[in-house]
């Protein structure tokens, strides 16, 4: 296989590092990844871009800013065959209201229509600190988007998560 998950969950990691530690939400990274040919196309880390952004939100946004699109139009320039790699799964409700990423990451489309991220590959479910469980899972598979979880590097994960978080 082209991809070494691995290494990209790892990658994604890093940027969940740059994210500033805050009591009231998790420090994610996020990477979006070509399949086909193993290129990272963008990344992104929790806060980065400006506003509440959460990880896959900013790593969204900032290749379609690229692009000069809205974020809901990135898809048109993704390849194919695009992964998302998150350190934490994508939430499916947000204690701010904001558009949860699951719901991001469905509306993300090819010019025919067709769901251009194809592959979520996720570090760590949501930990049941702000919301109920996490059932993104089930609405992007609901959605022909497929789940898949890295193993190997939760507690780091879960460590620099909850890095502004009371101990
Ligand atoms: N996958 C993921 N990526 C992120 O970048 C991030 N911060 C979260 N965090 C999930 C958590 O459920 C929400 O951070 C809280 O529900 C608070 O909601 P806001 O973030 O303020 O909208 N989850
Ligand atoms: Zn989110």
């Amino acid at each position: 296989e082209v991809v070494d998950h691995r290494a990209l969950m790892q990658e994604a990691l890093q940027e969940a590092m740059q994210s500033p530690p805050k009591p009231s939400n998790f420090c994610v990274g996020a990477l979006l990844v070509d399949l086909e040919t193993g290129e990272v196309l963008s990344r992104g880390y929790t806060l980065e871009v400006e506003g509440n952004t959460h990880a896959e939100q900013c790593c969204l946004s900032k290749l379609a800013q690229a692009y000069d699109l809205p974020e809901e139009r990135v898809g048109e320039v993704l390849p194919p065959n695009t992964a998302i790699y998150t350190t934490m799964e994508p939430c499916n409700m947000r204690l701010s209201g904001s558009l949860p990423c699951v719901d991001r990451i469905i509306r993300t489309r090819t010019k025919d229509g067709a769901a251009a991220i194809k592959k979520v590959y996720l570090g760590v479910k949501e930990p049941e600190k702000f919301v109920g469980e996490n059932q993104g899972r089930t609405k992007l598979e609901e959605h022909g988007i497929e789940c898949i979880h890295v193993p190997g590097l939760e507690g780091e994960i879960l460590k620099v998560a909850t890095a502004g978080h009371r101990k």
